[in-house]
């Protein structure tokens, strides 16, 4: 059995490029840029009114004038209003431009309007107050998002207002999650008192769709000939294949054979972990990536969420964010394994604090929804205090 270091290490040496596609900017969250966003305009491209009121003239307001008789409106979408009369003003909508003539905007709330004139009640303004000036953010030309960001809902709108429906991303991996087991029963099944229902897949291509990665999910009978034949057609379709199960001692763990018959190379089989041990990685020929995580839904799930996005991350060229957070109370661990504890995290003076929570075994998936985050809690001891900071991957 290697280390979770190791392990980790072994994982992101297999970094993959699948080049890149254009994608529909609303199926574009989760992928990472593979060209710049470049402003065509400035931001923001006029000066932009940022209080509904009215527009005046500052020289006016400076000469003692108080009361403004309003000349019409400017509302936003419409174009550029010229205030005729500088001892005047003009009614004025957040969003719109601000008319020709005028440099200063007082809010509905400082004003009294009566029979289309417009009394102020401050003593005070500021040249170019409540105006969001044009070219304040950006300039046109400037690059607003860099290639190799990964993008976010804002990054989405700051795309859309840039004029692009359609963008160059990073090609993601083409991912099969299979689960493994006779035991399993579709969801909408009722299982019988031996069965169980499949929810691990459901977890995994949950946790993708997050990556903005959108997998196929199969079921593998305990058939090593059936699954043999069934996984030549997927690692001969998929970039990378996601198991759940069949990977232990079991008599009916037939994966690592049958994968073995695939000529796959065993990179590692086994880390000394809890939970998660028996997890196996490898690739085939064709270079087809293979995450066997172990079939217990905690398992299943340390194991995608601490490797399977090491490497996707690596192979993306982003980071992955790591934090550090402090155990809330002593916490001891026997066994020499790193225990990757699922936690709830809350935030104390400064401070993340983890909490673990009280689960049975890798098999519990009631209290594993209940987890924020996984704290690693490293093999060289048993004792573990409050006031050392562990790695902390929120989830
Ligand atoms: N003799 C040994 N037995 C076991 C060992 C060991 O080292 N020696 N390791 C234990 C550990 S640790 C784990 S974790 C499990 C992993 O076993 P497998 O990967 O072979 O998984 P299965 O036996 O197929 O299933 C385990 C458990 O998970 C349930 N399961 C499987 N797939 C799904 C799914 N898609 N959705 C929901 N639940 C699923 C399955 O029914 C089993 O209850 O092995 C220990 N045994
Ligand atoms: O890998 Mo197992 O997860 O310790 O139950």
């Amino acid at each position: 059995m290697i280390s979770v270091e190791e392990a980790l290490q072994l994982v992101r040496a297999q970094i993959r490029d699948y080049g890149t596609e254009e994608v529909e900017l609303l199926q574009s969250t989760g992928h990472i840029l593979a060209q710049d966003i470049v402003a065509d305009r400035a931001y923001p491209p006029f000066n932009r009114v940022t209080m509904d009121g009215i527009a005046i003239n500052s020289k006016a307001f400076s000469a003692g004038r108080r009361s403004f008789k309003i000349e019409g409106v400017q509302a936003a979408g419409q174009p550029q209003q010229t205030l005729v009369d500088t001892d005047n003003c003009l009614e004025v909508m957040t969003g719109a431009m601000l008319p020709l003539g005028t440099d200063v905007v007082i809010p509905y709330e400082q004003c009294e309007i009566v029979d289309g004139v417009a009394t102020v009640n401050i003593e005070e303004v500021s040249t170019l107050q409540n105006v969001h000036l044009e070219g304040t953010d950006s300039k046109q030309g400037d690059i607003l998002v860099q290639s190799g960001h990964k993008i976010t809902p804002a990054i989405v709108g700051l795309i859309a207002a840039s004029g692009l429906s359609k963008i160059l991303v990073k090609r993601l991996p083409k991912v099969a999650v299979c689960a493994t087991g006779d035991e399993l029963v579709e969801v909408d099944e009722q299982p019988l008192p031996h069965q169980i229902r499949q929810s691990n897949s459901y977890m995994l291509i949950a946790a993708l769709h997050a990556e903005g990665i959108h997998a196929q999910r199969y079921h593998l009978r305990d058939d090593p000939q059936v699954m043999l034949e069934e996984l030549t057609t997927i690692t001969n379709y998929y970039d990378v294949v996601l198991l759940s199960g069949a990977v232990s001692k079991g008599k009916f763990d037939h994966l690592p054979n049958v994968l073995n018959r695939l000529k796959m190379e065993a990179i590692f089989h086994g880390i000394a972990q809890r939970p998660g041990k028996p997890f196996l990685f490898g690739k085939l020929p064709n270079e087809v990536l293979i995450f066997g995580f172990p079939g217990n839904p905690a398992s299943t799930f340390v194991c995608y969420q601490l490797y399977f996005k090491a490497w996707l991350y690596q192979s993306l060229g982003i980071s992955l964010p790591v934090m550090k957070a402090f155990l809330s109370r002593p916490f001891s661990f026997k066994p020499n394994l790193t225990l990757h504890a699922l936690v709830t995290i809350t935030y104390n003076e400064g401070k993340l604090i983890a909490t673990p929570i009280e689960t049975s075994t890798s098999g519990d998936m009631v209290n594993l929804a209940l987890a924020q985050g996984i704290l690693s809690l490293p093999a060289d001891r048993n004792e573990f205090t409050t006031d050392e900071a562990f790695d902390l991957q929120v989830v």
